[in-house]
């Protein structure tokens, strides 16, 4: 009697995995080689691709539970080590070894960005340092007054005119946030011929970005078809920003300084001179966006934090400023003195856990990696390692109900209390040579945002069925189990306060 087909492919399949179970478990024969637990998904790394996608914060916090806080799982064929205690991962971040690079940052917003690849991948990276460089230096606190003075002129403008309020007030709060800072930091970041009609293809570019990313799970056809779209007026842009004469002492905006520095290098094709200021864009609006959205979700679910927060703010515009105009004045870092405890609480608390960038770095080396006091694990030359501070910011171990937003939890911390080594939400920006290069001016837009929108407005929350927000979580009314995306299901609406009162 002949046995059907599919019980030698079964009998196959069972023995392979149990193959690959047993070949996964060896260790590298020199004994003192430390290597960390292998997560084991039952069938091989599809799975484990579905369930990291799906929920990646979830991912990362049950494989903790049970293989502790250094782990390392099968992403696509190549080895992802997470590293989630707060020595270990300031030894990756400091990289104090040299065998770990920041490579795939770039590769990311390339890819998202739709770079094709360079011929001369060094010559690319040096570009890429040089364009970086100058967005530090754009945004760094010493020239923070030059560029934050025509941002807030720009953002007070754009949230007092945007067409919400009268009879059609009840906007995609999303779409309140995003367009708002958008507009205003494109303006004042590359200057009046920036097209700021790009919002739209802007913002579902970035809702796919993660897609960009994957094998089998490209993101729709239309999205490629709003980057080519978005692409091409950064084209128009880009062209017209070549022509324009350099400024006595340098170009006035820094976006116009890179276009002309994109135009200026002889091998690129004008599609990946588009895709590289793409990339630079996303790098620039997607994280602030996406913590301003969460924070003003937060305080739509929470009146008595919005009502303590409004009152922090109107007393700190009327009585240590004297009013919103002479606060606009002010330098930034007013921002971030004793007048606004709760909203830096506040700024804190969203950063601790919303921030979905995470730290990734690829081994250039086979090493034993360093992660503090005993702890170390072997990686090999093209592991990813993950810096994961998420994983100690919604840590119950550190924080209490670490899952929860409360908005003065960084007022009242003391030393002493759970979260007294950690007063400061752990690498939010990353860290080390790497660090976020936009973080002061993050921190200030994000306040300001707040600041304007509680003195201006009275706001309101709804879900898509129009139940109020109030006491349900921005997680309750969010399409993803996780902060990756906003909660784009919640409508706002914007009623001016000096009509109410
Ligand atoms: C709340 C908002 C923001 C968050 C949470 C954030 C977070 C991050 C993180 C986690 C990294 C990776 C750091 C690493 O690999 O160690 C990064 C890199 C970077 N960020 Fe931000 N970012 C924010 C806003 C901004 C803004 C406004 C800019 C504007 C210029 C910016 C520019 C950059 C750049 C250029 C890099 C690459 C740095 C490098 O590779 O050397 N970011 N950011």
């Amino acid at each position: 009697m002949t046995s059907p087909v599919y019980v030698y492919v079964f009998t196959a399949v069972v023995i392979a995995f149990w193959a690959w179970r047993f070949l996964s478990r060896l260790r590298p024969s020199d004994a003192s080689l430390e290597v960390a637990p292998l997560v084991q998904p039952y069938i091989p790394w599809p799975i484990t691709v579905c369930r990291f996608l799906w929920d990646i914060q979830g991912f990362m916090r049950r494989c903790e539970m049970c293989y502790g806080p250094v782990f390392r799982f099968r992403l696509a064929g190549t080895t992802v080590v997470v590293v989630s205690h707060a020595e270990g991962i300031s030894h990756i971040l400091r990289d104090s070894q040299k065998c770990l690079s920041n490579a795939l940052n770039q590769s990311i917003l390339d890819t998202v960005g739709g770079v094709s690849p360079q011929p001369d991948i060094a010559a690319h990276s040096v570009l890429l340092g040089r364009l970086i460089s100058l967005l530090k230096k754009t945004f760094a606190t010493r020239n923070s007054n030059l560029f934050a003075a025509p941002f807030k002129q720009s953002l007070i403008h754009t949230l007092e005119s945007f067409p919400c309020q009268g009879d059609v007030n009840r906007v995609s709060l999303a779409i309140f946030v995003g367009q708002c800072l958008y507009d205003s930091l494109c303006m004042s970041f590359a200057g009046p011929t920036f097209p700021t009609d790009t919002f739209a293809e802007f913002s579902s570019i970035d809702q796919y970005s993660v897609r960009f990313l994957m094998p089998f799970w490209t993101p729709p056809a239309k999205i490629f078809q709003a980057r080519r779209s978005l692409k091409s007026k950064l084209g128009v842009f880009i062209e017209r920003a070549a022509e324009c004469p350099d400024a006595k002492d340098g170009c006035a905006f820094s976006g116009i300084e890179i276009a002309k520095m994109l135009r200026a290098q002889p091998n690129l094709s004008p599609s990946d001179e588009q895709g590289i200021f793409l990339g630079l864009m996303l790098a620039m609006h997607a994280n602030t966006i996406r913590m301003v959205i969460w924070f003003m979700s937060y305080l739509l679910s929470d009146v008595d934090a919005m009502n303590r927060l409004r009152e922090e703010i109107d007393h700190a515009v009327d009585v240590d400023f004297g009013s919103l105009e002479s606060l606009l004045s002010a330098p930034p870092h007013r921002l971030d003195g004793e007048a606004f405890p709760l909203l830096n609480s506040g700024v804190k608390e969203v950063l601790r856990l919303c921030v979905a960038a995470v730290t990734v770095r690829e081994v250039t080396k086979s090493s034993i990696l360093q992660l503090g006091g005993n702890h170390f694990t072997f990686v090999q030359n093209g592991d990813y390692v993950i810096a994961d501070g998420y994983g100690i910011n919604a840590n119950d171990r550190y924080f209490e109900q670490a899952n929860t937003f409360r908005l003065d939890r960084f007022v009242l911390a003391k030393r002493g209390d759970l979260a007294s080594e950690y007063l400061e939400p752990l690498s939010s920006f990353g860290g080390g040579a790497h660090m976020c290069k936009g973080r002061d001016f993050a921190l200030y837009e994000m306040r300001l945002f707040v600041i304007i929108c509680l003195r201006l407005f009275k706001l309101e929350g709804e879900t898509s069925k129009g139940e109020s927000t109030i006491g349900r979580t921005p997680e309750a009314v969010s399409l993803w189990p996780t902060p990756v995306f906003f909660p784009k299901e919640t409508f706002v609406r914007i009623l001016r306060r000096d009509v109410l009162e």
